[in-house]
């Protein structure tokens, strides 16, 4: 997978751009935006694809080039999705979920994004960053680091502690969605990319989500005698309110909270 990554990035930008995201559409291949001339500005180039169920996916924004890459998504997302489903359950366990479904069922749907981080010449990096500061508003994340250059960072103790890449493993996120279900015992991270100043970096972050037609709440069991601190949504109210709000920390658990 990480080859396949790292080749679609080397493509040349007229073969990336065919796979753009259509006005309205949220897949595709994008750039961040620059809106002010005050804003930090996102340094990265990103492709956003949906993988699971099958049936929400759009192949035609699916490279064709490197000629591997389709397969290689398939059988990846497969495995991460099955992954993404044994730490959910896992984590039913631990908080005595009875029916581990009430959680294992955040894996029902999947999607990912590619992260090109282009290197950064020195005198911009400091109003530069790889991506925003945010949580990711979703289920679980199942985070690849396709290059061993080192750029994550998390929100720790008001500061930002940067996250070591380790070969050949998968650093698990907590989203935002998990929050929530759990009435804030397990809490979503909070996150960011910088930017290095030498070398290009890339990652491939893998998103698990409850299917529509369902809805997102404080779980009854976990709450207890004690108040819901969330408000319940219908996963397409929600999915709305994400696809309405910028990357800024954890703003959309600010919209979720019970005051
Ligand atoms: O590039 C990274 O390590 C972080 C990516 C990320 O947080 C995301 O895609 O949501
Ligand atoms: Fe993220």
């Amino acid at each position: 997978m990480k080859r396949n990554v790292m080749e679609f990035f080397a493509l040349p930008l007229a073969e990336k751009a065919a796979l753009a995201q259509e006005p309205g559409g949220v897949e595709g291949y994008g750039q961040a935006f620059v809106v002010s001339e005050e804003q930090t500005l996102d340094w990265a180039d990103m492709l956003f694809l949906l993988t699971q169920p099958p049936s929400y996916r759009d192949l035609h924004l699916w490279p064709s080039r490197p000629s591997t890459f389709k397969n290689c998504l398939e059988s990846y997302s497969v495995e991460v999705q099955r992954v993404a489903g044994e730490l959910l359950g896992a984590m039913a366990e631990n908080l005595g979920v009875r029916d581990h479904s009430d959680l294992t069922r955040l894996a029902a749907s999947q999607s990912v994004r590619m992260n090109y981080y282009p290197p950064c010449p020195e005198a911009h990096v400091d109003r530069m960053l790889g991506l925003s500061p945010h949580s990711d508003a979703v289920g679980l994340t199942l985070l690849l680091q396709v290059s061993p250059v080192p750029g994550l960072q998390i929100r720790r103790n008001g500061g930002w502690l940067p996250v070591t890449p380790l070969p050949g493993a998968l650093i698990v996120n907590v989203g935002d969605v998990i929050e929530v279900l759990t009435n804030g015992k397990y809490k979503s991270v909070e996150h960011r990319a910088v930017v290095n100043t030498r070398e290009e970096r890339m990652s491939m972050a893998t998103f698990h989500n409850g299917n529509f037609g369902t809805t997102y709440g404080p779980l009854k069991e976990i709450v207890g005698e004690e108040e819901p601190r969330y408000r319940s949504v219908s996963v397409e109210e929600y999915t709305k309110l994400v696809f309405s709000s910028k990357l800024d920390g954890k703003s959309i658990m600010d919209a979720m909270k019970i005051n």
